[in-house]
């Protein structure tokens, strides 16, 4: 009924009942008509109130925000849209305008700001300001660009945050203490072994490009130690699970450059839900069942050790790998689900191995341009191992103090990881800026690597800036290629003993040179930082004089 006949009929209620014309019992009707009227009217304009209310505290928030946000230097932005059209370039080329944006603003000030459309981003790219972010454990919370990870790796340890993330963190830290790590070495020995077959078939002195071979040798080295499967990755290139790993990581590297497809129904829409789900399902069902084989094993081995049986299974010593220690942990605390196993293990996959391979390339890439650095790596090799084709053991990992300082000197120049970002859950103070609750915090590796009071002259290739005396004269946010603070990478150890073990095998038995001169270089730098036409180099064994 509508409000005026309500009205209408209320009011007559009121009438006919003084004036006796109707029964009590219809008068009573009309008049609780007259009541409802009057209390929906009531809460409509207390609903409105309040909305109007709600509405002005967001805006003036958001208005303070905006207020603090503009205080900071940066561009010129417009409204809604932000700096989106500064931006507005091919894919391949937001990493150059992201890094030319920060060089620009650099020589003027610690950090500035942008609108990425409605949100506001900060990025920073001096050590103090550096500092405050990392170290701090009030800003530990990850930025919304992780989110598009999240179908595949869940809220394990990379995404997750608050007490869930605190909570992994301790438990998974033992996973990569010393010893166990040591265990890991005969796996980076055997998988380096294959790939020097592979590199055999190439070293006659023509370009090819190294980096899928690398590739997929870290591939089966982090397959092998996360979840104690050999996939042979090496020799199986074109397997179902390899192809989802490298399609799904380069899906998400493609939804985080192209905000028209980051709404899921606009992902759906375009088409590329489909793959992404198909992609998705190869993926899971490949580490549930690893997850059921191992759990089996870990069955096995626990009655076999009950029994007092020498630890065999499959005719061989059992590695342990970091889901057994997932295992051991889900039988004795409750709370750690099959799902959750399979979060952390997908999150190794994930983690550990385009960081790596892409560190290993830079590095071969650096020494490729550079034969008198490359020399004084062969020098240091041959003093430790001779012509003898030997594995690579823990005391000739510590002994290997000039490949170590190239490998780091490569991570300096080419961060695999050339911006980590922030989701600040509370204001902070940078650089005397006030930064407000909300904003994105971005730290640009790439750029705080290169600045010249930490590193004079930032560009050249000099592995020597890693020997202690030259450590010590500089900032400790200096260099953070492993992230620092409570949120760095926990496998920054496994990485850099996996890098040498790597390395330090190709150059026992190859010469490199780089086909791609540094300023020919074209760089892309998404998720992870790459050279974009591959790594073009030339081999030739070590025997054979050029
Ligand atoms: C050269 C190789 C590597 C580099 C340069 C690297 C770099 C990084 C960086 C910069 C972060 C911080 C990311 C952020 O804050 O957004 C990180 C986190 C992480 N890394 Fe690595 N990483 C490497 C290898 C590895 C390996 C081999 C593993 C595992 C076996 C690993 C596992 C992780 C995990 C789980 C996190 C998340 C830690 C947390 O949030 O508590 N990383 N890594």
């Amino acid at each position: 009924m509508s409000r005026s006949l309500l009205c209408a009929c209320s009011s007559f209620g009121l009438q006919a009942l003084i004036s006796g014309h109707l029964t009590d019992q219809r008068a009573m009707a009309l008049l609780l008509g007259r009541e409802f009227v009057w209390w929906s009217s009531l809460a409509s304009y207390s609903l409105a109130t309040a909305c109007l209310a709600l509405f002005l505290a967001w805006f003036f928030k958001r208005q303070h925000k905006v207020w603090l946000i503009e205080k900071l230097p940066g561009p010129r932005s417009l409204p809604i849209l932000g700096n989106a059209l500064d931006v507005n370039v091919a894919p391949r080329d937001v990493f150059q305008v992201v890094v030319g944006g920060a060089y620009m603003w650099s020589f003027r000030t610690p950090l500035f700001r942008v609108w990425a459309g409605p949100f506001p981003l900060v990025q920073l790219f001096n050590c103090s300001g550096v500092e405050v972010l990392l170290s701090s454990p009030k800003h530990l919370d990850k930025s919304r660009d992780y989110s598009f990870l999240h179908p595949w790796l869940g809220t394990g340890l990379l995404t997750s945050t608050g007490s869930k993330w605190h909570s992994r963190r301790k438990m998974l830290t033992p996973a990569f203490h010393f010893k166990i790590l040591e265990d890991f070495v005969e796996v980076f020995n055997s998988q380096s072994h294959k790939m020097l077959d592979k590199l055999k078939g190439k070293a006659d002195g023509k370009p090819f490009d190294i980096f899928p071979f690398i590739t997929l040798c870290t591939l089966d080295i982090i397959c092998e130690t996360a979840m104690g499967i050999n996939i042979n990755a090496q020799d199986n290139s074109d397997s179902e699970y390899v192809n989802a790993v490298y399609r799904i990581g380069a899906l998400v590297q493609y939804r985080q450059t192209r905000p028209w497809i980051q709404p899921d129904f606009l992902f759906k829409l375009f088409g590329y839900a489909k793959l992404h789900d198909e992609y998705l399902r190869v993926l899971h069902s490949f580490s549930y069942s690893a997850i059921e084989n191992r759990r089996r094993e870990y069955q096995l081995a626990k009655v076999k050790a009950k029994e007092n049986v020498e630890e065999e299974v499959i005719g061989k010593k059992r590695r342990l790998a970091f889901l057994d220690l997932l295992l051991n942990y889900s039988e004795t605390q409750t709370s750690l689900s099959t799902e959750d196993i399979r979060e952390e293990v997908d999150t190794f996959m994930f983690e550990g191995h385009d960081t790596t391979a892409a560190a290993l390339n830079w590095s071969l890439y650096l020494l490729g341009c550079h034969p008198e650095i490359q020399a004084k790596v062969h020098e240091e090799l041959d003093s430790l191992f001779g012509d003898s084709d030997r594995p690579v053991t823990m005391g000739d990992l510590r002994e290997m103090k000039y490949t170590e300082n190239c490998i780091k000197e490569a991570l300096r120049l080419f961060p695999s990881v050339p911006f980590l970002a922030r989701e600040l859950r509370e204001e902070a103070v940078i650089n005397n800026y006030r930064i407000p609750v909300g904003t994105t915090v971005m730290v640009v590796t790439y750029r705080l690597h290169r600045d010249p009071e930490q590193f004079p002259e930032p560009e050249t290739f000099d592995p020597d800036r890693f020997l202690p005396e030259n450590v010590a004269k500089r900032h400790p946010y200096s260099y953070v290629p492993f992230s620092a603070g409570p949120r760095n990478c926990i496998g920054q150890k496994f990485a850099l003993m996996e890098e040498k073990i790597v390395l330090s095998s190709i150059m026992r038995h190859f010469r490199v040179e780089s086909t791609t001169r540094r300023e020919d270089l074209r760089i892309l730098g998404e998720l992870i930082l790459r050279p974009e036409n591959g790594n073009m180099v030339k081999l030739w064994p070590r025997s054979v004089k050029v």
